[in-house]
């Protein structure tokens, strides 16, 4: 019986002749999209267009089963495409590349989908996406695995929550100072051995840190402790120096530098050991070089005389490494010379402080962020978003969709504390959330400027428009959102005789306006948010606003700048607990206050609140 059959006695002959007219996106070709590609296809979707900016790893081919070892460092779009052309009804169209560049994914061809799939594994590309789809009002079907858990969430824009309506869970984080002085956990000395250790001495790129910055956080106030650290990192380059001068004979010199020296000069702190369990420098007898390099099983724990033979063993690896390498070496999972070289260094320190030591394969798990990824959920979870898409686009026949609410979500229960004693919950969707900076708390619309006006329009002018076409009456502020730098406010004019293309303002460019009036009645208008659309030749000035009604609403109460710095600047994070362990380092942002600021052309200027938390969302995870 043809598949078509099948498919037309689930959804009727009508249907199936929509879905056989309906443009899917489906945006990431890894765990959860190589499974919904394939389902698109066995659902008779018209036409599919992939998009991942990603070749094939070795790693993923125990889950992505569209993929072979003959596909390694091929394209991950066009390779999915070709491994299912030979079953596939359906148009499918390759594209590699970041989907959150406008260049090669500007707006309007977006607009060609009737629905989105996400199958992303990044919060930065998922609210993209997310933004994307309430600009243009296309439904986003959001998923997402993390082991054996999982989720999916139907977004229509308008009508039920968006993905940033719920507050993402941001890792835990901890001071520099307990990564650099007083490790407590295994992870402290992984981060300290990635982080800091293995970038120093290999990452060449690390090496012009401006210690002399005044403004720079050392996650500690202690003037002791900043000296300490400066000096620490003055001599850490000067190990840098042993490696690229390849003088293998002085790597037991670096170990008693690390494991000794620097040990010793931190127990002089007499306060830091008050409450705590001192560290104890290795000895020095033990850094000897094994005879053999013999192959050692990665799931044992070695004892330290082990660890400190194959941190030389390794050492030697990389030195030989860094000339046919440019004197440059990514920590890379797996890539087993660094894994080795960062497992070896943070045991040596778990032994030090009196933490217990981890396997190899443990610490490629944390160093790695890796939590592991589960085939069968990657499968139910694209097999749930796959059929909520019958539902959103209203296909089925026995379940027709009156209101946009009645759609479920669909999350494991350990994401919840609902169902405890259920795998897998459904709850209908929530309207937006009126709090939401993202679907709620803004006006959105798309304006067109031509290439021209591009060029001669000045910021002066352009803020002149956007008064005028929305009735404000007095100060606006304007934030490039995409470029994260304050184009104008109340205090800050220095920009207003530049051009829109001098500004750097680009086809794809995000721009946020927000009222700096100080009203008697206390009302605000709604910030707005504009999708720049650059279109037209180069002869034609021509700018179209978007008809937005921007309504007048109570200010909300104000913050204070206390509240915007809760966490030190520069401190890595993780997330706690067995598998989750994501090592992120936070944003280093800016704090200035709202004193009138000026500052060059090529200057990022500082970033005001709104920016700032803009900024603050956006956690750079290390990989
Ligand atoms: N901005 C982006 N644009 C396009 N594709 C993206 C973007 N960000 C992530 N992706 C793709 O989304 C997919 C997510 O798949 P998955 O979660 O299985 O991750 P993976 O990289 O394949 O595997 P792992 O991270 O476990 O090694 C990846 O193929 C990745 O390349
Ligand atoms: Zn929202």
């Amino acid at each position: 019986m043809p598949r078509e059959t099948n498919i037309v006695k689930i959804l009727g002959q009508k249907n199936y002749e929509k879905i056989r007219n309906t443009k899917c996106l489906l945006v990431g070709a890894g765990g959860i999209g190589s499974e919904l590609l394939k389902d698109l296809i066995l659902m008779d979707f018209g036409e599919i267009h992939i998009v991942d900016l990603d070749t094939i790893d070795l790693s993923n081919l125990n889950r992505q089963f569209l993929f072979r070892q003959r596909d390694i460092k091929k394209p991950k779009s066009t390779t999915a495409v070709n491994a299912v052309k030979h079953f596939s009804n359906s148009k499918i169209v390759p594209y590699q590349g970041n989907i959150m560049d406008s260049t090669q994914f500007p707006l309007h061809w977006f607009e060609q989908f009737d629905i989105i799939f996400n199958a992303l594994d990044n919060l930065a590309a998922r609210r993209y996406v997310n933004k994307i789809s309430q600009f243009i009002l296309t439904p986003l079907l959001e998923s997402g695995t993390a082991g054996f858990d999982g989720y999916i969430q139907p977004i229509i824009p308008g009508k039920t929550e968006c993905f940033d309506c719920t507050k993402k869970e941001t890792p835990k984080t901890f001071p520099v100072c307990t990564i650099r002085s007083t490790p407590s956990q295994p992870i402290h000395c992984i981060v300290w051995a990635k982080n800091f250790l293995f970038s120093q001495l290999f990452a060449a790129e690390n090496t012009g840190d401006n210690m002399d910055d005044p403004n720079k956080d050392w996650g500690t106030t202690d003037p002791e402790e900043i000296k300490r650290i400066k000096q620490e990192t003055n001599e850490l380059q000067e190990l840098q120096n042993i490696i690229t001068a390849k003088q293998k004979e002085r790597i037991p010199a670096i170990l008693k530098k690390l494991f000794i020296q620097d040990i010793e000069k931190l127990l002089l702190l007499g306060n830091l050991w008050k409450t705590r369990d001192k560290p104890v420098p290795i000895n020095a007898l033990d850094i000897v070089k094994s005879p053999e390099d013999e192959k050692l099983d990665l799931n044992n724990i070695w004892p330290i005389q082990q660890q400190i033979q194959n941190f030389i063993n390794v050492t030697e690896k990389l030195i030989d490494r860094m000339p046919k390498e440019n004197n440059f070496i990514e920590f890379d999972k797996d890539d087993e010379d660094t894994l080795e070289f960062v497992a070896a260094a943070s045991n040596i320190r778990s032994q030090i402080f009196n933490i217990p030591m981890k396997s190899v394969f443990d610490i490629k798990q944390i160093a790695g962020n890796i939590i592991p990824a589960i085939a069968t959920t990657n499968a139910l979870v694209a097999g749930l978003s796959s059929i909520t898409s019958l539902r959103i686009l209203n296909l089925l026949k026995y379940a027709p969709l009156k209101d946009a609410k009645d759609l479920n979500m669909a999350f494991t229960a350990k994401s919840s504390n609902m169902s405890q004693n259920r795998y897998l919950s459904n709850p209908k969707l929530a309207p937006p959330n009126c709090k939401c900076p993202v679907c709620a708390a803004v006006v959105r619309g798309v304006l067109h400027v031509s290439k021209k006006s591009l060029e001669t329009f000045t910021l002066q002018k352009f803020v002149e428009c956007l008064q005028s076409q929305y009735e404000y009456e007095e100060d606006i502020s304007l934030l490039d959102m995409t470029g994260q730098r304050l184009l104008v406010d109340f205090d800050f004019d220095d920009l207003l005789q530049k051009t829109l293309s001098e500004l750097k303002l680009h086809d794809g460019s995000v721009i946020l306006l927000s009222d700096d009036s100080d009203r008697d009645d206390g009302m605000l208008k709604k910030p707005a948010e504009f999708y720049i659309v650059v279109s037209g030749s180069l002869n034609e000035e021509k700018m179209e606003l978007p008809k937005l009604n921007i309504p007048l609403l109570p200010a909300p109460p104000s913050t204070t700048d206390t509240e915007e710095t809760s966490e030190n600047v520069d401190t890595v994070a993780t997330t706690e607990g067995g598998q989750e362990d994501v090592i992120t380092i936070l944003d280093d942002t800016d704090t200035t206050s709202s004193k009138k600021r000026h500052f060059s052309d090529d200057d990022e200027g500082p970033p005001t609140k709104a920016v700032k938390q803009a900024i603050d969302d956006d956690i750079i995870e290390l990989n």
